[in-house]
């Protein structure tokens, strides 16, 4: 199954001056269903005013807008979800925090924690990480077959990440992938972001 594959832009890890003309020059390469803004170690006042530079851009153009760790922040600031791990708020209580809004859980390399995740209310599980990334430390790699078991079994939509790029995605697609989620590849690509975007949208299309 290789349809319905798209493309979950993560922010890098420390934004770059300018990074809303950049980001919107992404999100204008072509299909994306979410950008995630992922800042660690920043104090909530500036990651507020973080998000309401970011957030519209990103609203405006009908991609989902979603933070990292915190969903009270997320409710609080108008994002339209949030992603937490499995050391951030347990997924029962993000649900109750986040009513309605979009709810995503880190869920490694394990099905049994994906099901848990599932049962307490996510709307997609995260997989991850597939391949060496140098933008986070993962605590642990991710086997494809967890991933195709998932997708084939379960309807609660199922993210890849980690170091995930134009070269080495087509079998995450071809294994039900719902989402690549990407950072690395998009921002640092040599030729600018929109290039990294229409990179992966080309890899994940050839992909039969
Ligand atoms: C889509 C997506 N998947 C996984 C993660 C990792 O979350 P977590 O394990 O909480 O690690 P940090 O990103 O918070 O360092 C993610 N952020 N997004
Ligand atoms: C947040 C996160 N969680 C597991 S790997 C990873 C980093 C994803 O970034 P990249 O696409 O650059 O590997
Ligand atoms: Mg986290």
């Amino acid at each position: 199954m290789t349809a319905d594959c798209r493309l979950y832009l993560i922010t890098p890890p420390v934004l770059p001056a300018d990074f809303e003309h950049t980001l919107a020059s992404a999100l204008d390469a072509g299909d994306i269903a979410a950008l995630q803004l992922r800042l660690k170690n920043v104090p909530e006042d500036e990651l507020l005013r973080i998000i309401d530079r970011l957030r519209p851009i990103v609203q405006s153009r009908e991609v989902a807008f979603l933070l990292n760790d915190d969903p009270a922040l997320a409710v609080k600031s108008g994002c339209d979800g949030a992603h937490v791990g499995q050391t951030d708020m347990p997924a029962k209580e993000a649900r109750k925090v986040l009513g309605d809004l979009t709810l995503g859980v880190t869920c490694h390399n394990s099905r049994h924690l994906a099901m848990e995740a599932g049962e307490a209310g996510a709307d997609y599980v995260a997989f991850g990480a597939f391949f060496p990334t140098t933008t986070k430390e993962p605590p642990e790699m991710a086997e494809i077959y967890t991933l195709r078991i998932w997708a084939e079994m379960m309807e609660i939509p199922c993210v890849a990440i980690g170091g995930i790029n134009a070269e080495n995605c087509a079998p995450l697609v071809r294994a039900g992938a719902e989402f690549l989620a990407v950072s690395g590849t998009v921002w640092g690509h040599q030729d600018g972001a929109a290039a990294g975007v229409q990179a992966m949208l080309r890899a994940i299309a050839a992909v039969s």
